[in-house]
């Protein structure tokens, strides 16, 4: 008798050599163990542990804190060894290395210009440090036969009061790789309305945005990104379920962000991590993509997450029985809510990622 058999989704291997898009991925938060360390060592901070395998399981057991304010005090660590030109060169060269390997094509990376400044570099400098390494490790990666795409977003943190300049900095490297702009930091306590005025000068200079909302805080931090600040994508956002009944019914925002087709820029494993969801089996992306919001899917922080795209991917196919077409959709939405010029987009879409995932479906 014939067992029948429910074919396997796709293994870890085959989604990592599908091409991926990742609009969500911190610099602080990405960086190799055995980097932490020979950094720090030259500069004598002291770390938690003293090998990459015990210093990689410490990030990811001090992130896993049910928090998202106790989530970002281990970036203490990464962002002590991130305060020199060479070193901020080094960070983003493996991370352009790193995701190619990974099979990711088209990235958008970001990071908080004004916590690179403790060792006596200048805005400019840490802008140029970082842009320069993307360069670098993207060309390599090219001559390795995984070209990668990287653009960099400048973030601004929510609590502290630089995002003008942030903004402007942005703007001033709009043509040098800079695609656009975030805030993040934790969000209870500070609105997205304290940084108006840096959203309002970018919209006046026809720059893109996104914000960090809706992960530790609910509706009325979505609400304002959108709303107040004209968010153009929202980081995680994943709270919008709280305006989705148990009939499915959307409220006017959870139906106004998916009219809009307004990017959500979700981060499973970060999200478990912070407490924002209790597992990847209950995470809301389900329900998301189920009601065909625009759902993209994200790394956050591969270091505090100990995670990959691939393992994003890879979880979410576990967890919801996806297949390729899934993947597919997940991948081509991120393209299309990438901040880079439209025809660079449709060029990734039609010349890359569905070429490949043709052969896979
Ligand atoms: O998921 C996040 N939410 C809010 N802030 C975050 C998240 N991941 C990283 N950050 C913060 C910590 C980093 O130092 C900063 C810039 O990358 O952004
Ligand atoms: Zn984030």
């Amino acid at each position: 008798m014939a067992v029948s058999s429910v074919p396997a989704g796709p293994s870890f291997d085959e989604i990592r050599r599908a091409p991926k898009a990742l609009l969500h991925d911190h610099l602080d938060g990405g960086l190799r163990p055995a980097t932490i360390l020979d950094l720090a060592a030259g500069i004598g901070h002291e770390l938690p542990a003293a090998t990459p395998e015990g210093l990689g399981e410490w990030f990811v057991a001090a992130a896993d804190s049910g928090s998202l304010e106790r989530y970002l005090t281990t970036f203490a660590h990464t962002v002590a060894v991130m305060q020199t030109a060479d070193a901020l060169h080094r960070v983003a060269r493996e991370c352009a290395l790193d995701l190619a390997r990974d099979g990711v094509v088209y990235a958008e990376v970001r990071f908080a210009p004004e916590q690179h400044l403790e060792r006596g570099l200048s805005l400019p400098e840490v802008v140029e440090a970082v842009l320069d390494g993307f360069r670098a490790g993207s060309a390599e990666a090219a001559e390795q036969g995984t070209p990668i795409r990287v653009g960099t977003l400048l973030t601004a943190m929510r609590h502290a009061a630089r995002s003008m300049e942030i903004a402007e900095l942005s703007i001033r490297y709009r043509d040098a790789g800079v695609v656009g702009f975030d805030i993040a930091g934790a969000e209870a306590g500070y609105p997205p309305t304290r940084h108006l005025d840096a959203f309002e000068y970018l919209q006046r200079e026809n720059s893109h945005f996104t914000i960090h909302a809706g992960e530790a805080f609910g509706l009325p931090s979505i609400w304002q990104a959108l709303q107040w600040c004209g968010a153009d994508r929202l980081g995680h956002g994943v709270r919008i379920v709280d305006d989705i009944g148990p009939d499915n019914a959307l409220g006017r925002l959870a139906a106004y962000v998916r009219d809009k087709r307004i990017p959500l820029e979700l981060c499973p494993s970060s999200n478990v991590q912070t407490g924002a969801a209790a597992s990847i089996r209950e995470h809301p992306i389900g329900l998301l993509r189920d009601l065909r919001f625009r759902v993209t899917v994200n790394t956050d922080n591969r270091l505090m997450s100990g995670t990959s795209m691939s393992r994003e991917m890879a979880l979410l196919v576990e967890a919801f029985g996806y297949g390729w077409p899934e993947l597919q959709w997940f991948t081509v939405n991120a393209m299309k809510s990438a901040f880079i010029p439209f025809d660079e987009r449709l060029a990734l879409i039609n010349d890359v990622i569905k070429p490949a995932y043709a052969k896979l479906t």
